[in-house]
């Protein structure tokens, strides 16, 4: 057994996988062989959707099924709404919300007297139920805390579209609705990113699809993963309020100490591809309403992080000010992610369940070991 320590897992091998490549030295993320900025440009979340999960793009027929499986799948049973609704009373975090929906509907899935660890078939069953049903509870909740009433899903609608109108109330409109898309398919892989890893170590216990994603979900909340989009939008807002030069207010954070949201990652050494991808679209949606506050700042953070930091941009910076361009409440932008990462959860546990080994690794025990046993009345 080695005794070499590997804080965080840093760089250890683990499995194998044939859903995504992360090139931290040359800023490149491949879905199954095709290049991230191709499937941002050309392909709609469901396509990539069936590219994970069933290793190719769907033809035209494949896909019209695909997607019409998946709108079919969008209700979710009152049960749970009504769960929802407390929990959006009690101002519980939509993460939370998220986590606690996505638990309860394993008692409502329609495979759920069954589990079979090898049954593929199943288990993206029950990973495109709960693709489907994720916007519906993120856009629930927040009808739900804005005192809205609650809308149904529409079938004739795209996820990405769909999302949209059960968040506003109204059809987006189409520049909002093909970026809003965008992000879904930047969003929905990345290698073994915490979350995915969660989620595998869950499985591999051989629990079932829902609890490990439930644990993906839990872990993708936290401010050094997922959670990171909205503390950049916070950060944003901060400095404005306090009307203070973005540059300074970073300048005197890193002196502080403190680390800068949407800034670093543990596998690119460069600018974060999709961070490319996200500024672009930030900038467009700007320009488009005339209001390009949010991103200019994030332009000179930028630029101040490169020039004076090894930190380049991840995914979460850019994606921050492309959201509120778009008029999404600050909290909903880490259940946004969960909304697309849900693919990419389902692809893994699938593909590790193939070829499953219990995954634990050690700690290195640094405690004492001869410690001789007080009894409880002599202590
Ligand atoms: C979708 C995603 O998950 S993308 C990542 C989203 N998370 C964030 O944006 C949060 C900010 N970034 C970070 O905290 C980190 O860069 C991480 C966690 C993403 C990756 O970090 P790792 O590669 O594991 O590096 P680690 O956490 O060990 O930090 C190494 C050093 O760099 C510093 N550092 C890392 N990121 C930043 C940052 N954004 N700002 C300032 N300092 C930073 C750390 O403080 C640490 O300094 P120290 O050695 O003086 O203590
Ligand atoms: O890969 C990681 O460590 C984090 C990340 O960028 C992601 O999950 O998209």
């Amino acid at each position: 057994m080695s005794e070499k320590l590997e804080k965080g897992l840093e760089g250890v091998l683990v499995a194998e996988s044939e859903l995504s490549y992360v090139d931290g030295e040359a800023g490149r993320l491949i879905y199954r062989g095709y290049d991230i900025e191709d499937l941002t440009r050309n392909a709609s979340y469901e396509e990539v959707l069936y590219l994970l999960w069933y290793g190719h793009l769907p033809d035209q027929s494949e896909l019209e099924s695909f997607a019409s499986m998946m709108s079919e799948e969008r209700s979710v049973d009152d049960e749970i709404l009504e769960i929802v609704s407390k929990l959006a009373a009690q101002d519980e975090k939509p993460m939370n919300v998220l986590r606690t929906a996505v638990s309860m509907l394993s008692a409502y899935d329609s495979d759920k007297s069954s589990y079979d660890p090898n049954d593929e078939e199943a288990i993206l069953r029950k990973g495109r139920r709960l693709a489907a049903k994720f916007p519906t509870i993120i856009a629930a909740y927040n009808r739900f805390r804005e005192g809205q009433d609650l809308i149904e899903p529409r079938k004739d609608l795209d996820h990405a579209e769909n999302f949209l109108y059960l968040l506003n109330g109204e059809e987006p409109d189409d520049v909002i609705a093909e970026t809003f898309d965008m992000a879904l398919v930047l969003h929905a892989d990345h290698g073994f990113n915490a979350s995915t890893f969660s989620a595998l170590a869950t499985a591999s216990t051989l629990s079932d699809v829902h609890s490990a994603v439930t644990s993906a979900v839990g872990t993708l909340g936290g401010a050094l993963h997922g959670g990171a989009n909205q503390d950049v939008m916070r950060m944003l807002k901060e400095v404005d309020e306090v009307d203070q030069d973005s540059v300074e207010w970073v300048e005197t954070g890193l002196k502080e100490g403190r680390r800068i949201p949407g800034f670093g990652h543990r596998v690119y050494r460069v600018k974060d591809p999709r961070a490319k991808i996200l500024s672009q679209e930030s900038e467009n949606l700007s320009e488009a309403a005339g209001d390009a506050k949010w991103f200019e700042m994030s332009v000179a953070i930028e630029e101040y992080m490169t020039e004076h930091t090894a930190f380049a941009p991840n995914v979460d910076f850019y994606s921050a000010s492309m959201y509120s361009q778009m008029g999404i409440p600050i909290d909903l932008y880490t259940p946004i992610f969960a909304m697309s990462r849900v693919g990419g959860w389902v692809a893994h546990v699938s593909e590790y369940l193939d070829d499953n080994r219990l995954i634990r690794p050690r700690a290195r025990y640094v405690g004492p070991k001869d410690v001789e046993f007080v009894p409880l009345e002599e202590r």
